[in-house]
């Protein structure tokens, strides 16, 4: 197989260095682009086509894991990354350079602790990164990506002939933050991160809103997570602002995120190596519990499964916008759920919200999102596995992929979905994943009796996965090992945490969940400009603030 998985060995991409190998060469999910460089699709972030970017091939690291066992995290990152990046393109002393500075903003050593929970569920704590949520291992060293190839291209240069990126992106809270921490302050880089109006969480809000460097703006959307989303999309297909500005992707359609999460499976798996040297050997299985929105975290374990990481399967873990569930269940990727909330006993039985637009509301507010972006990648592998199944070349194969992905997106887009898929190409799906859905109720649930049985407070997107994990360990042997992800930490969501805790003796949220780095934020100075629902509109306003930026930097 070449795509599917891979060699170490260079490909015949003869008009290209012979430094890279087919690892560190990259196409696009919907067929139009191949060839291109690491540089290159981390500045164009989406393809002009309209799909996302991934490897040519998938590094086989089978060989490498007694090497990689005892590595710090730093070491280990340098050594993954390294395989997707060639080195004619980011010399290893940058690299290095580039990893070392953005994990040193974390709180721990470990960078990416694992602690054990309950039973044979272990929790990898990812959230103690500047902005307390797991985006910050990835986007930490994008934005220090970011600076680098910046600096590069603008060396000697002056005026409008600097290249200055203008980096648009959509959060549902926690994108938003880590993106304005890793970028601000940063020379010929402007912010804009569009999030939902009143749909993220206070903290969240105010996190990205009182930073106040003049390259950083906050846009309020009228709408939900999918039409941010949307228009950044829309931006990117836009060949007026395309022209006139160098877009730039935050979200995980950029491929340098999905890469940095890579990381932290290997160094997890080698962090429970450690701790349980008696029962559990290099080349044992493990299974990843992963609370999903956009695709983009567990998308990263696909990868690190593919390389050879011993994972025996993913399992996902959605909220009750359950796109992917039902997926998994059906065959069918449906924008509409067959049956409404109500069929499971009403609106106000859980407090969710079904919303117009069809996107609900719910306690783990960062994963409301109907249209997980990185689910495009695990489709292009599922098809090109199919199409690999016709024993013609690979050519043929990748041309197949992209053609049935550009099919099925084609549908999403104008009939809200596509489906079921074929037989085999489901049956590929759930031989690396499972999945399943977890209630408002069942989250707060959760959140109450690990702190009642272990004292551990969840936030409650962990919450979503530890009840997953817990479910998965029933159906499991015993001696299964599961690694829940945990993404964000409890305190950026006081208002799910507290009504599930509020009752408990002796529970102070003040005390026992607020960080000392939140405290004050709500008295410091704000800065967001509302807008509605419209990419145009947003089109001109950051069209105007970007050449008041140039002009404010004499360009
Ligand atoms: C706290 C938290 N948990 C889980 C997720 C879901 O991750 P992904 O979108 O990569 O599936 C998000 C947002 O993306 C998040 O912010
Ligand atoms: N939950 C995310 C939504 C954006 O997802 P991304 O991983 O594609 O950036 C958020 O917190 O913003």
């Amino acid at each position: 197989m070449s795509n599917g998985v891979v060699m170490n060995g260079t490909t015949d991409n003869s008009d290209k260095s012979s430094t890279h190998s087919a690892s560190q060469y990259y196409l696009s999910t919907r067929g139009e682009e191949s060839g291109l460089s690491f540089e290159e699709v981390v500045l164009k972030g989406l393809a002009s086509d309209g799909g996302l970017y991934i490897p040519e091939s998938i590094p086989d690291i089978h060989d490498q894991l007694e090497q990689w066992k005892d590595l710090p995290f730093a070491e280990l990152a340098y050594n993954v990354l390294s395989l997707y990046i060639s080195p004619s393109e980011i010399p290893a002393e940058d690299l290095k350079d580039i990893i070392n500075r953005s994990y040193s903003t974390f709180r721990v050593p470990e960078i990416t602790p694992l602690v054990r929970l309950q039973g044979n569920i272990h929790l990898l704590e990812l959230f103690h990164g500047p902005t307390f949520a797991f985006k910050d291992v990835a986007l930490q060293f994008l934005g220090n990506l970011f600076e680098y190839f910046l600096v590069r291209r603008n060396e000697g240069k002056e005026g409008r002939d600097r290249y200055h990126l203008t980096v648009v992106g959509a959060t549902s809270g926690d994108t938003g933050s880590a993106a304005i921490y890793g970028l601000r302050g940063k020379q010929d880089v402007s912010v804009f991160m569009l999030h939902p109006k009143g749909r993220v969480s206070p903290i969240q809000e105010l996190q990205m809103t009182t930073v106040l460097d003049p390259n950083v703006h906050n846009l309020a959307v009228t709408g939900n997570f999918d039409n941010c989303q949307d228009i950044v999309k829309a931006l990117f297909a836009d060949p007026d602002i395309n022209s006139t500005l160098k877009l730039g992707a935050v979200n995980s359609i950029n491929w340098a995120r999905i890469l940095a999460q890579i990381v932290y499976y290997f160094h997890s798996y080698f962090a429970l190596l450690k701790q349980n040297p008696d029962s559990f050997k290099l080349g044992d299985k493990v299974r990843y519990v992963v609370p999903t929105g956009n695709f983009g975290d567990i998308l990263a374990g696909y990868f690190a499964k593919r390389m050879g990481l011993p994972i025996e399967k993913l399992v996902i873990a959605t909220n009750e916008n359950d796109i992917l569930d039902r997926f998994w269940k059906t065959g069918r990727y449906e924008k509409k759920p067959a049956h409404g909330p109500e069929a499971e006993g009403g609106l106000e039985a859980d407090g969710v919200k079904a919303q117009e637009d069809g996107v609900k509301e719910t306690l783990s507010p960062a994963m409301d999102i109907l249209v997980s972006s990185n689910f495009e990648r695990l489709l292009w592998f599922l098809a090109y596995e199919f199409a690999s199944g016709a024993k013609m070349d690979e050519e043929w194969n990748r041309k197949q992929a992209g053609q049935e992905v550009s099919r099925w997106l084609k549908d999403l887009k104008e009939k809200g979905g596509f489906g079921p898929v074929y037989k085999d190409v489901l049956e590929e799906a759930r031989r690396s994943f499972e999945s399943e859905r977890i209630s408002d109720q069942q989250t707060l649930d959760t959140i109450r009796s690990l702190y009642r049985d272990v004292d551990y407070i969840l936030d409650p997107h962990t919450a979503v996965g530890v009840e997953a994990a817990r479910r998965s360990v029933q159906r499991s042997p015993k001696e299964l090992p599961h690694i829940s992800l945990s993404t964000a930490h409890p305190a950026k969501f006081a208002g799910a945490v507290t009504l599930a805790l509020k009752d408990e003796p002796n529970f102070k949220f003040n005390e026992k969940v607020l960080p000392q780095e939140f405290v004050g934020l709500d008295q410091k100075e704000k800065r967001v400009t509302d807008c509605a629902n419209d990419w145009k509109a947003v089109r001109e306003l950051v069209k105007k603030q970007v050449e008041e930026e140039l002009k404010g930097a004499g360009h």
